[in-house]
């Protein structure tokens, strides 16, 4: 369990969060600039020292009322925006730079050199020095790094961000790898809701210095009370199992509770389970099972609840199948569409999913 619970000023900026998350997973610190994800970050790892505190990791405190350890004692990996690498050591030094002499003192899930340099891509590099590096290649030896300190928590502070979004695409998968292999919990922030659909366990949304809501990121997305389900840019995720394939069309069956996707998949993928993602915008209604249509996921829905979004569109949470009682997704359609066809809820009706996507691996 991490226990986080912080306040106090810095400057004009006034800060009051209080948060628990489990101790395993990533955890996305999400939320707009400036309301102070890093400064969390931060005072978890005794960078700043925020009189009321308290920070708990898996039962060892690292600060309380009468307890502030520094920096130095605590054992994080940090992983900044920007990779700072030694420019004189080449990458191998460079990732074991702070791996313990002995290794396996510190963590109880311990991570070794091979293990670090096969998930991150790095066999190519690690006897090159630092000079010649892509953006991309030296945030992969600072992950690496950082994961090499041998931490029981690891802090990554929008280590995509100052990447280009094609560089940011090759370093995402490596992200997910490491997040089906490691037992280290890693909090990481974020303001790209599209890193967090795709890493994300669990959230702590926040807003001008509060926490607005924490839990698992499933749950938190698909909240109508919270603002992520009313984005414009809404979607959930859900975990689907690659059940089947179909060689004549290519399309493989991915199963979720309550329901079923068709979608263009490869057949080496059956029997995995993948993030699934569907996007509000994505889904639309219709009353009556349309027969006649290119759209290949058509479903029975329960309409669970239904929330205005802007001055001319609804939110429509469902649940699949006909009780409603499987997985839920979002719809965004138009309040006129909504009201012409007397939808309200309780209703169980045919959603129609135009798009749903697949992460890769
Ligand atoms: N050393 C400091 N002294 C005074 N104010 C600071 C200091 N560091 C940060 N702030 C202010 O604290 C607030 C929170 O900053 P913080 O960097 O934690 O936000 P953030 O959510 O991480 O933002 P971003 O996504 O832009 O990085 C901001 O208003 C910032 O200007």
């Amino acid at each position: 369990m991490i226990e986080a619970r912080f306040s106090g000023v810095q400057g004009q900026f006034s800060l009051d969060v209080a948060f628990e998350v489990p101790g395993q997973g990533i955890t996305a610190l999400f939320g707009p600039s400036g309301c102070g994800k890093t400064t969390v970050l931060r005072c978890i790892a005794g960078l700043n020292h925020m009189r009321e505190g308290r920070c708990v990791i898996d039962g060892d405190v690292w600060q309380d009322a009468k307890t502030f350890l520094p920096v130095h004692r605590r054992p994080i990996g940090y992983v900044f925006q920007e990779a700072s690498l030694f420019p004189h050591l080449s990458v191998r030094r460079n990732l074991l730079y702070g791996a313990p002499k002995t290794k396996g003192t510190r963590a109880s899930a311990s991570i070794g050199f091979d293990d670090v340099v096969e998930l991150l891509g790095l066999a190519r590099l690690v006897d090159r020095s630092t000079h010649k590096l892509s953006g991309g290649e030296r945030q992969r030896v600072a992950i690496g790094r950082a994961l090499l300190s041998e931490p029981r928590l690891l802090l990554m502070d929008e280590p995509l961000s100052a990447l280009d979004r094609q560089t940011k695409d090759e370093i995402l998968p490596f992200l997910e790898r490491l997040h089906g292999r490691l037992g280290i919990p890693a909090l990481y922030v974020s303001h790209d809701i599209s890193e967090v659909e795709r890493l994300a366990d669990h959230l702590v949304l926040m807003d001008k210095g509060r926490v607005v809501a924490a839990g698992p990121y499933d749950a938190l997305q698909r909240d109508p009370a919270l603002p992520l389900a009313l984005r414009r840019d809404a979607a959930v995720t859900l975990e689907a199992k690659i059940t089947s394939h179909e060689a004549t069309d290519g399309l493989a069956t991915l199963s979720v509770a309550g329901g079923r996707f068709l979608m263009p998949a490869p057949a080496d993928l059956v029997g995995q389970t993948r993030r699934l993602r569907i996007a509000a915008g994505d889904v639309s209604l219709a009353r009556q099972r349309p027969t006649e249509s290119t759209i290949l996921n058509v479903m029975q829905v329960r309409i669970l609840s239904v929330t205005p979004a802007g001055d001319n569109e609804v939110v429509a949470v469902l649940g699949l199948g006909e009780d409603g009682e499987g997985a839920r997704i979002l719809a965004r359609v138009t309040r006129r569409s909504w009201q012409r066809l007397g939808f309200a809820e309780g209703m169980t009706v045919h959603a129609q999913v135009k798009g749903v996507a697949l992460a890769p691996s």
